[in-house]
């Protein structure tokens, strides 16, 4: 069974310092749900910065989509992003748009007619709790608020990735229940999900996720089963 993603030997340095990823290898199966633990600057961002293609690696080999996208041409890259839905650590709101508008702007941007947006919209906004908030502005929402919206732009385009970092960082336990349990749904659509997370009790609750664990940089798999996933089936 092929993957989705495939790093093969990646390195990722920062200017002239040491190498802040190394050798990094792994496989993630499509309609795999993977969680991304380590402890901070282990290297979590920066991995998925090479995911979801906002940074190229220093070597290695990096395949998306049965794809290399380490020699891809720049103008290749929007269309396999689009392919990515990306919750960002500093969820990155546009701030003069409103929170619906906010969520709606990867349909937009997909060409979605007007008359068909608000129903999606309006159903993301309810997943996430916040449906009295649509027409508030960014910096008028509080940090959890802001993160469900920028949960919700992620999800709302069905992307066949989707990439969350530290996506329930500024939620309490119930909400950050609840986000994770849409990202389940997405997954069981067909969407294959990691999630970085320094919350270790957020591993139990995805039952059959897989689970990558960086130290300083590198991948733990002693066993190797990140490289060669035992028996394919969605599992790491
Ligand atoms: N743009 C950059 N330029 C230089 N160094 C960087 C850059 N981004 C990250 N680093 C360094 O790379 C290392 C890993 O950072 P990264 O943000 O990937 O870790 P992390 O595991 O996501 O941490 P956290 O859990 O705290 O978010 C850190 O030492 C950090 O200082």
């Amino acid at each position: 069974m092929s993957g989705i993603v495939t790093f093969d030997n990646v390195g990722l340095r920062y200017g002239t310092g040491a190498e802040t990823l190394s050798d990094v290898s792994f496989t993630l199966h499509p309609g795999a749900f993977y969680f991304l633990t380590g402890p901070s600057g282990a290297g979590k961002t920066s991995l998925l910065r090479l995911l979801y293609l906002a940074q190229r690696p220093s070597r290695g080999m990096i395949q998306l989509f049965d794809e290399d996208v380490v020699t891809l041409p720049r103008d290749r890259l929007p269309g396999f992003r689009r392919r990515i839905g990306v919750v960002f650590q500093d969820f990155r709101l546009v701030p003069y748009l409103s929170a619906f508008d906010n969520i709606a702007l990867p349909l937009r941007v997909a060409g979605v007619e007007e008359h068909d947006l608000a129903a999606p919209v309006l159903e993301m906004l309810d997943w996430v709790g916040l449906r009295d908030r649509a027409t508030a502005r960014p910096a008028t929402l509080s940090g959890g608020e802001q993160q469900r919206v920028a949960i919700a732009r992620a999800v709302i385009g069905r992307p066949e990735i989707l990439v969350a970092d530290e996506p329930t960082g500024n939620v309490d336990p119930e909400m950050a229940a609840r986000l994770l349990h849409l990202f389940d749904v997405l997954n069981k659509l067909g969407t294959t999900v990691v999630v970085a997370t320094h919350d270790i009790h957020l591993l139990s609750r995805v039952s059959g996720a897989g689970v990558l664990r960086l130290e300083r940089g590198r991948l733990n798999d002693p066993t190797g089963a990140l490289r060669h996933p035992p028996g394919g089936g969605g599992e790491a």
